[in-house]
């Protein structure tokens, strides 16, 4: 190690985004490894709206390594975070900061002290996929910061044992995480299927659904699942494979009938198997059923899927429309059978990209009040059968891109001079 001593500090921060399988993950063949029972497939979603932001930092002055989540400090001392730290120390190579007259050397890393401090532009543990999105985000930025040589793939592989979802979240556009067979995980892995390019006409709502914190984490859910559910075995084995191959093709062809039959299909059987475990597992609500049955009858109404649907472990509705077009429709059906409590603006309702709202002509409150029931509904709801406050709010989104460098130093969350959260 070479510099001044004990002063100087090198950091890294780095944006990753978070995503949404469209083909489920759900059950582990190796609880330590992470490695899953089958492939899953996955859509990125746009980091403008939904992201992480780490800073990583080095310094021989830090004397343990530290972890700030939206500001406070939490514990690094889980399985899941010393599996990962591990794996990257051990890859560490030189590193060389001429301007700052920083050298490392490789060995040094392991006895050198991280300080690290995320935030997550979304709610945490709120069922928008966090996690996958923070620990993709420590692995990449501290894989910058110790100048590793791996690709994203084999850096996904880590970010695997952070936690499993996590993996395609190394990718933007639409990712496959292999599920692999060796015994050590070394090719359980995610790759990148498309870019976000490739099918950027789709546009993502997301219903943030009104729910008490998750009682059955995903982790232990799937636990469960494997050690009770008789379907599960099946769905791993026989259905996933055949999907994984349909869904590949459907992505690859911009066929939105097919992928939005499949997502549909695959999200309804993730949630049969968790009601096939036993004790049963409940992850929807009545709100989240109300929001496939009114997708399900447009899509019927119209002959082809407009809209898919899909939910993780817990009642949020992330919904996949074919067009901007279709978007703004759905927003207006999604506005009229779920509108904001009376005390709520628009404004903070509808997040994410407002131009949605505008395209669908809704601009006040009012025009909330003066949408008529869809066409596809033959018996009008009744205003009270309305559900005012069942979604906390909307987001409105897009397919996104992978991780990136923010070589702004500006945007770092760690103080340059102190290494402490700013
Ligand atoms: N930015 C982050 N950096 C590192 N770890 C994070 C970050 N954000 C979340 N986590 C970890 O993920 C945990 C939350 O994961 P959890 O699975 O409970 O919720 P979620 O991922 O938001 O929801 P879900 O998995 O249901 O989509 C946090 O307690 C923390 O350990
Ligand atoms: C329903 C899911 O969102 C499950 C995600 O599970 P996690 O990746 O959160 O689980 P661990 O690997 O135990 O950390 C489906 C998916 O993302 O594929």
């Amino acid at each position: 190690m070479e510099g001044e001593p004990e002063k100087w500090i090198l950091m890294v921060t780095a944006r990753t985004p978070t995503n949404i399988a469209v083909i489920k993950y759900w059950g582990k063949r190796d609880e330590t490894l992470i490695l899953p029972i089958n492939d899953s497939i996955s859509v990125t979603l746009d980091p403008n709206h939904l992201c992480t932001t780490t800073t990583v930092s080095v310094s021989p002055s830090f004397d343990r390594d530290r972890m700030w989540l939206n500001g406070k400090e939490i514990s690094l001392q889980g399985g899941r975070f010393q599996s990962c730290l591990r794996e990257i120390r051990a890859r560490a190579q030189d590193v060389e900061d001429k301007k700052k007259g920083i050298k490392i050397k490789k060995e040094d890393w392991q006895k050198l002290h991280l300080h690290i401090a995320s935030y997550n532009n979304f709610p945490t543990a709120a069922g928008l996929a966090s996690s996958a999105a923070g620990l993709a985000c420590l692995v990449f930025s501290l894989a910058k910061l110790m100048n590793l040589k791996e690709d994203n793939s084999q850096l996904s592989a880590i970010a695997r044992q952070g936690s499993g979802s996590a993996c395609r979240s190394l990718y933007g556009g639409f990712v496959k995480w292999i599920m692999g067979k060796e015994d050590d995980g070394s090719d359980s892995l995610a790759v990148q299927l498309a870019d976000e390019k490739h099918w950027d006409e789709l546009v993502i709502i997301i219903a943030v659904v009104s729910a008490r914190q998750k009682e059955t984490s995903s982790t232990s859910g799937m636990r469960d699942t494997v050690e009770t559910s008789a379907l599960i075995q099946h769905r791993a084995m026989e259905v996933v494979p055949k999907r994984i191959v349909q869904m590949e093709k459907a992505i690859q062809n911009r066929d939105f009938p097919s992928f939005a039959r499949l997502a549909c299909t695959d999200s309804n059987q993730f949630h049969a198997v968790c009601l096939d475990t036993y004790p049963p597992i409940f992850y929807m609500n009545d709100t989240s059923h109300r929001i496939i049955s009114c997708v399900e009858k447009w899509n019927r109404a119209e002959g082809t899927p407009q809209v898919a649907y899909t939910f993780d472990a817990g009642p949020n509705a992330v919904m996949i429309a074919r067009d901007r077009k279709t978007a703004s429709l759905l927003l207006q059906r999604l506005l009229y059978n779920f509108p904001p409590q009376s005390d709520t603006n628009l404004d903070s309702y509808i997040i994410g990209d407002k131009s949605i709202l505008e395209d669908a002509g809704i601009k006040d409150m009012k025009d909330v009040e003066a949408l008529t029931p869809p066409p596809e509904v033959k018996d009008t709801i009744l205003p009270t059968q309305k559900s005012k406050g069942d979604v906390s709010y909307f987001i409105c989104t897009r397919p996104g891109g992978g991780p990136v460098v923010l070589s702004d130093e500006t945007q770092a969350l760690l103080d340059p001079l102190i290494g402490l959260p700013k």
